[in-house]
């Protein structure tokens, strides 16, 4: 369900780590619903911007509202559900079951202290059986795929059932029918639940009929709206944001869809 009701909200928000801007002037609003893709070559600032809005890094200049409330004074965290780009890229041998992992997700709930409620084993399970993992609970992390990994991170991350679910270039080393199942995955949890996405990533070419909305980033925002605008974006305003190596095949490409 698509609303005007803004969950991020950005404003003239700058970033620098030294002296150089690494975000400048970025504006931004995502909405209950909306299935956002923020899209940058390496070094644009995607994961800091992500950074910023997960509160893992303090905000400098501009302002950052998550439902409504300043970043600064936000209490709301688990609301929102990360899966980091580290998540699948576990050892064989890493000492946790996937149950474990995912009930893990619930100690956001109860403090540092591991209290988990009565119920954990059907949480987890719901959690599991919402990514089609239920099989696997009693199986070791390390023993999984890369895409099953990732799918045991994603009900770590919803096991609170969050608002918000955002993910940090999720399909890396993943291969690319593994890449449909998991977008399936994603976008079944934006239709039915109405959960709010944001993704980032570097593949422009597999995203665009997945999402609903796209962030093109390079230290500032450079465009941001409906895929349906940015079909209606030239040759030349892609290759000015992206260079010429960039390769945009989309589904109404003979419609007039952008290709650089
Ligand atoms: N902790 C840090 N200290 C100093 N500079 C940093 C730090 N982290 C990132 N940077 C710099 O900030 C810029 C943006 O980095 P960031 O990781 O946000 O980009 P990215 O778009 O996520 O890149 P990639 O796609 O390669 O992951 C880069 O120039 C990077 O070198």
């Amino acid at each position: 369900m698509k609303t005007n009701t803004p969950v991020i909200e950005i404003n003239h928000l700058d970033y620098r780590y030294d002296y150089d801007f690494v975000l400048e002037n970025i504006q931004l609003k995502v909405n209950k619903g909306d299935f956002l893709a923020i899209v940058g070559p390496n070094g644009s600032g995607k994961s800091t911007l992500l950074r910023l809005i997960l509160g893992l890094l303090k905000k400098q200049d501009g302002q950052l509202l998550l439902f409504g409330e300043q970043i600064d004074t936000f209490t709301g965290w688990d609301k929102i559900g990360f899966v980091s780009q580290k998540a699948n890229s576990f050892n064989t041998g890493f000492p946790a079951t996937v149950y474990e992992v995912v009930r893990s997700g619930l100690t956001k709930k109860t403090g540092m202290f591991r209290f988990y409620p009565k119920d954990s084993k059907e949480k987890v399970l719901a959690a599991l059986r919402s990514v089609d993992m239920e099989e696997y609970i009693d199986r070791n992390i390390g023993e999984l795929s890369g895409g099953q990994q990732q799918r045991v991170f994603i009900a770590r991350a919803i096991i609170s059932n969050p608002e918000v679910l955002i993910l940090d270039e999720p399909t890396v080393g993943v291969d690319i029918q593994r890449v449909e199942v998991f977008y399936q995955l994603l976008n079944r949890l934006n239709n039915e639940r109405g959960m709010t996405i944001v993704i980032v990533t570097h593949d422009i070419g597999t995203i665009t009929d997945k999402v609903s909305h796209i962030a093109f980033l390079n230290r500032s925002i450079h465009f941001y709206g409906t895929i349906e605008e940015m079909k209606r974006l030239d040759n030349e305003v892609m290759s000015f944001f992206y260079g010429h190596n960039m390769h945009l095949l989309t589904s109404n490409y003979e419609h007039g869809g952008a290709r650089v």
